[in-house]
């Protein structure tokens, strides 16, 4: 294969990783916002912050990732936050 094949086969992987450290620190700050929310007595699911999460990752998408793309993936990190974290 060429070299430019190669190079981008590395390019996509080391996203790949980053993607993954991204959503592990993501974890960890959820987890401890929860630790706190539960100590104030706070419900740690908030579909009015969720809705405001999906409406600003929609104002941010400079694409290629199309709107529908953006939501499907807001989607999947909050099932998978959830999920996670056993909320
Ligand atoms: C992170 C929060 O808690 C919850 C988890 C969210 C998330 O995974 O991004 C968003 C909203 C809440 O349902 C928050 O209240 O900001």
């Amino acid at each position: 294969m060429s070299d430019r094949f190669d190079e981008i086969r590395r390019q996509i992987a080391e996203n790949d990783e980053r993607v993954i450290a991204l959503v592990n620190r993501r974890l960890e700050l959820v987890a401890e916002l929860w630790q706190l929310k539960a100590e104030l007595g706070l419900d740690v699911v908030d579909p009015d912050r969720e809705r405001r999460l999906r409406e600003r990752l929609a104002s941010a998408n400079a694409g290629p990732l199309s709107p529908g793309g953006v939501d499907r993936l807001v989607t999947a990190l909050l099932e998978l936050t959830k999920r996670e974290l056993g909320a």
